[in-house]
């Protein structure tokens, strides 16, 4: 078994006017390679704060989460960033795309510190949007394109530096229903290009599309499902 994500004995809390709330209180969990992974549980249940912490976004108060064997609390701010950048994209439910900036451009802003020749980024930039059926729409502004778009646009800026690892917060927390099964048939599409996926929802129809559901509540790990791929199913 190819462990790529090991969390141990992960445990946060947030102070706040002198009130400490413990949001994880001690979750330990083992995330293989190209798994695609739902987040489930009520609000408040510390679903974000997973995310955020294995985005290293936020540091835990205690454990240890390694990535492909690295531990990451143990980076200093710089090494996060540059982690970040190599494996991670990321999507968030209200896009967070760069109102000024044409979906082409909004693609590119990953690769923006990165070192290569300009065809080298247009390439890697084409191929993201095209991914997404979003080429055609390059030049537009986030303000002239649809919600859905706007996400699919921000899934072309998540990839477009081809990072092993996509967390989503909600990605379709924003969209309706048709929209929604575009994104999740576009992540499908991401976890059989070898991704390894992990996203947080509400929303029991697009935890559906995981292999892998884990359940948290109250800062804790309740329940942890692995379903069988439908190709791997012989009844
Ligand atoms: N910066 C913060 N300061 C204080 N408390 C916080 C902070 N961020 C989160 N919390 C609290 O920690 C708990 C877990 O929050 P978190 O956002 O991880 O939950 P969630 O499961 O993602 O919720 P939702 O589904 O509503 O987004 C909540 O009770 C929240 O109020």
């Amino acid at each position: 078994m190819n462990d790529f994500i090991k969390i141990d004995g992960l445990k946060k809390w947030y102070k706040s006017k002198g009130v400490t709330y413990e949001a994880l209180k001690d979750v330990t969990l083992n995330l293989r390679k190209g798994e695609f992974v739902a987040i489930k549980g009520p609000s408040g249940s510390g679903k974000t704060t997973l995310l955020s912490i294995l985005g290293t976004l936020l540091s835990p108060d205690e454990g240890n989460i390694r990535i492909d064997g690295i531990d990451i609390t143990k980076l200093s701010q710089e090494r996060k960033a540059d982690f970040r950048a190599f494996y991670i994209g990321f999507i968030f439910q209200h896009f967070h795309l760069l109102p000024f900036l044409s979906v082409y451009e909004n693609t590119m802003l990953p690769l923006s510190t990165i070192k290569k020749e300009k065809e080298y980024k247009k390439n890697l930039v084409e191929k993201a949007l095209s991914t997404v059926g979003m080429l055609e729409k390059k030049n537009k502004l986030p303000s002239e394109i649809s919600g859905g778009e706007q996400q699919r646009t921000a899934i072309a800026r998540a990839i477009v530096n081809e990072p092993p690892l996509i967390l989503a917060d909600e990605p379709t927390g924003n969209l309706d229903s048709v929209n929604s099964t575009v994104i999740m048939e576009h992540f499908q599409i991401l976890h059989e290009q070898g991704h390894t996926i992990v996203f947080v929802t509400h929303d029991m129809k697009m935890s559906e599309y995981a292999d892998r559901v884990i359940h948290v509540e109250d800062g804790l790990v309740k329940e942890d499902e692995i379903f069988a791929k439908e190709d791997t199913i012989h009844v």
